[in-house]
């Protein structure tokens, strides 16, 4: 992981007032959200709810409005590759990966900026992470399968080296076992690299097996926060159900 030349922040990241639009009406209304150092939040929600919207806003790939903190600084007025320098790196579903590149070439592509030594050393670690794609380095990364393309997209994402990783709906289009191997190899890297990771999801299950909590988003706007004991329990997913199906707005489970 990259040092930082600040005084890690509480919080890593602290997200205030983010409006994003893309024509008419705002997608994502004024929301605020903060991601403590070293855990993993999760914005749970429907389609079209916002979250990829915020995630790819935080990334700076979208414009936006309101006020981004990173590791204490304000980074609202960073472009996209700015806030990639400083580690705060967007993890697109699996399917965005080069498929005309082999999976060494992806993974080379993600560790673009660092030196040669690093760049080995990380490829490494991410093959330990990830046995699947280690014996399929020269193979198309277009011929993997959506799991192994899953881990190789997470795995290109490592190898920058992040401080924040922003996850885009990592169990998209996978069968329920692969969710779970997908998640449970981000669930070691989260142990082992005390990774910090802003998590989106459709899936409650997905989710609640990494984030230790959980904001529910529907229409834009967060209608539903979960700490872990909420995650994980009955009542806790019952909240997010009925935030996510507007039944009624789930009380704050975080004080
Ligand atoms: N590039 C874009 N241009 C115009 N509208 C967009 C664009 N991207 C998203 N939207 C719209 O913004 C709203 C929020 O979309 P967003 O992808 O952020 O939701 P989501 O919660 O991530 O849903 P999903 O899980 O389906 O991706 C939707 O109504 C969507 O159609």
């Amino acid at each position: 992981m990259r040092e930082s030349l600040h005084t890690a922040a509480a919080h890593l990241l602290e997200v205030e007032g983010l409006t994003v639009r893309y024509g008419a009406g705002p997608v994502v209304h004024g929301i605020a959200l903060a991601v403590p150092d070293g855990s993993v939040a999760a914005l749970l929600g429907a389609n079209g709810a916002g979250k990829s919207s915020t995630l790819r806003a935080i990334a700076g790939l979208e414009p936006a409005q309101g006020r981004l903190r990173f590791d204490g600084h304000d980074i609202t007025r960073l472009s996209a590759a700015q806030r990639f320098r400083a580690g705060i790196v967007y993890v697109p579903e699996g399917r965005a990966i080069v498929s005309d590149l082999s999976v060494e070439e992806n993974l080379t592509l993600g560790g673009y900026f660092a030196d040669a030594a690093t760049r080995a050393q990380r490829q490494r670690m991410v093959l330990d992470f990830f046995p699947e794609i280690a014996n399929r380095l020269r193979a198309p990364a277009g011929l993997l399968s959506g799991g192994e393309q899953q881990m190789l997209a997470i795995g290109r994402g490592l190898m920058s080296g992040p401080r924040l990783l922003l996850l885009d709906e990592p169990s998209l289009g996978l069968a329920p076992l692969l969710v779970a191997r997908v998640y449970e190899r981000l669930a070691l890297v989260q142990r082992e690299q005390q990774l910090t990771a802003l998590l989106v999801e459709q899936s409650f299950h997905a989710a609640a097996r990494l984030a230790s909590r959980a904001w529910v988003m529907r229409h834009g706007h967060l209608v539903g926060e979960l700490d872990a004991d909420a995650l994980h329990s009955r009542e806790g997913r019952q909240q997010a159900i009925d935030a996510y199906l507007g039944a009624r707005h789930a009380a704050p489970a975080v004080a």
